[in-house]
């Protein structure tokens, strides 16, 4: 696979998952071969000092901003514990998700998400990059879902919409908090170094989307891909990835490193904002998700950024002889836009 591949003309086949439920063998446009298929298995160095890793940081003890820290420096990623997410919170919002894949297709359909837009039913955003189609679909929400969700469920949508906004709701002040652990781990303070991020006034403009993921039950799951590698682009995302293995994230040296699932726990990704942010202190985490022959696995990824319009750039502090200026500033809305064009290499295109 070449990570710096261009996007691929689209048709409107390459816009719509698969019906799974109707097929029993897997397709030729679904069959990574060892080219395209990242060769390397899930590493034996996941296990290092007994401990699973990435970490598993309970966010509510004192010594929990150095964890972060080291977490953001060696991985790019770590699992928070003890984050005041109610569990029943996370059975429903499952509970939904499934609900929406579980429809028909013909019903999915109906909100498909247009090629460049962010919201709706479809392939994985990702997929023009590669010349694979992945054992996924997905639905992105902004804000409230109620207009597609009445296309779902004509009479019955209410409950749908009040979980993911409760969801959401829990999700951003969630980040926040680990935002302010990450600047704080760094010797910043919000106050000070974040005046770029701040709401302006008096309404909140960060901009957040929530992603649910579904990977159906795989037929043949060595030869195919539920999601391939990439960064994700925020500053931080949060993915609850129910119980089922499936996540898998790379570390220079290890390869493939499994993130166990652990109930009630959120992983959380350093996303490219971060590293940019922290004058590459902090490592943007290269992911994939796997599938499998017996669990369809679905999860929910929770990004977060700031305002479109506000400029991202290392925090001064972070800058001094040793450690040099390593990226320009770039609005979040510029930087979607290279990434729409560059992909995996999309941090190196604005280094200095
Ligand atoms: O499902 C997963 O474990 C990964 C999801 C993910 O990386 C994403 O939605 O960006
Ligand atoms: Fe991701």
């Amino acid at each position: 696979m070449n990570p710096n591949m261009k996007p691929k003309t689209q048709t409107f086949n390459h816009l719509l998952p698969l019906d799974f439920d109707n097929v029993t063998t897997l397709p030729n446009s679904h069959a990574w071969s060892t080219t395209t298929l990242p060769s390397d298995n899930p590493s034996d160095h996941a296990i290092d000092d007994g401990e699973p890793l990435p970490p598993v940081i309970d966010i509510g003890e004192p010594g929990a901003y150095n964890l972060v820290r080291h977490a953001c420096e060696k991985w790019g990623a770590f699992q928070v514990i003890n984050h005041g997410v109610p569990l029943s919170l996370f059975h429903e919002t499952e509970f939904q998700a499934r609900r929406l894949f579980s429809l028909p297709t013909e019903r999915k359909m109906l909100v498909a998400r247009p090629p460049s837009g962010t919201t709706g039913y479809g392939l994985a955003r990702i997929s023009p990059f590669f010349p694979k189609l992945m054992w996924s679909e997905g639905f992105g929400i902004m804000g409230s879902p109620v207009e597609h969700a009445r296309q779902l469920w004509p009479q019955d949508h209410a409950k749908f919409c009040e979980v993911m906004e409760q969801w959401q709701a829990e999700m951003k002040t969630l980040c926040e908090k680990i935002v302010g652990m990450m600047l704080s781990s760094l010797g910043l303070t919000h106050e000070e170094d974040m005046k770029w991020f701040e709401p302006k006034s008096g309404c909140d403009r960060t901009q957040c989307v929530l992603q649910l993921n579904s990977y159906p039950v795989c037929p043949d799951p060595d030869r195919a891909m539920g999601l391939a590698p990439h960064t994700d682009s925020s500053l931080v995302t949060l993915l609850n990835q129910s119980n089922i293995n499936g996540l898998q994230v790379h570390k220079d040296g290890a390869g493939w490193v499994a993130v166990e699932p652990v109930k009630g726990a959120l992983v959380v990704n350093v996303g490219d904002l971060m590293q940019i942010v922290s004058n590459g202190k902090f490592k943007s985490v290269l992911h994939r998700a796997v599938v499998n022959k017996s669990c369809h696995r679905v999860s929910t990824a929770f990004f977060y950024g700031p305002p479109w319009d506000a400029e991202v750039s290392p925090l001064r502090k972070l800058v001094d002889s040793d450690h040099p200026l390593l990226y320009r500033p770039v609005k979040w809305k510029e930087y979607l836009q290279i990434k729409k064009n560059d992909f995996n290499s999309a941090l190196e295109s604005i280094r200095l």
